[in-house]
């Protein structure tokens, strides 16, 4: 089944429940920092793991001791989707296990 792109209102009301994410053009962002390279390997492991769950994908990226996520729903012609925010909420859920902040 097609996901449909969320309107502006859509996305700004979910964004209110997800402090930390925000909108950088078409793209749901949010940068973590953790306490080692390590630690933020794992959890970009973690993460892609949910993603496969999901199928749903971000651009991730792994810096020394930051991880940075960058979702958009392809399907959707680029546009944001609730399947971004279901990422992101997962994302937000494992987080504080891996002390990402
Ligand atoms: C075939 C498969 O369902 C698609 O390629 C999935 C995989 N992951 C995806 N990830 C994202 N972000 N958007 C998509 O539309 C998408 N589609």
């Amino acid at each position: 089944m097609p996901v449909e792109p969320l309107s502006q209102k859509e996305v700004e009301d979910r964004l209110a429940e997800l402090p930390g994410w925000s909108l950088d053009k078409d793209h749901l962002i949010r940068s973590y920092r953790l306490g080692s390279h390590f630690a933020a390997t794992a959890m970009v492991v973690h993460i892609a793991q949910v993603q496969e769950e999901l199928n749903h994908h971000s651009d991730l990226t792994l810096g020394y001791n930051t991880v940075s996520l960058a979702v958009h729903t392809h399907s959707a012609g680029g546009a944001v989707t609730e399947k971004d925010f279901e990422l992101a909420r997962r994302v937000e859920d494992l987080a504080p296990g891996h002390g990402a902040h």
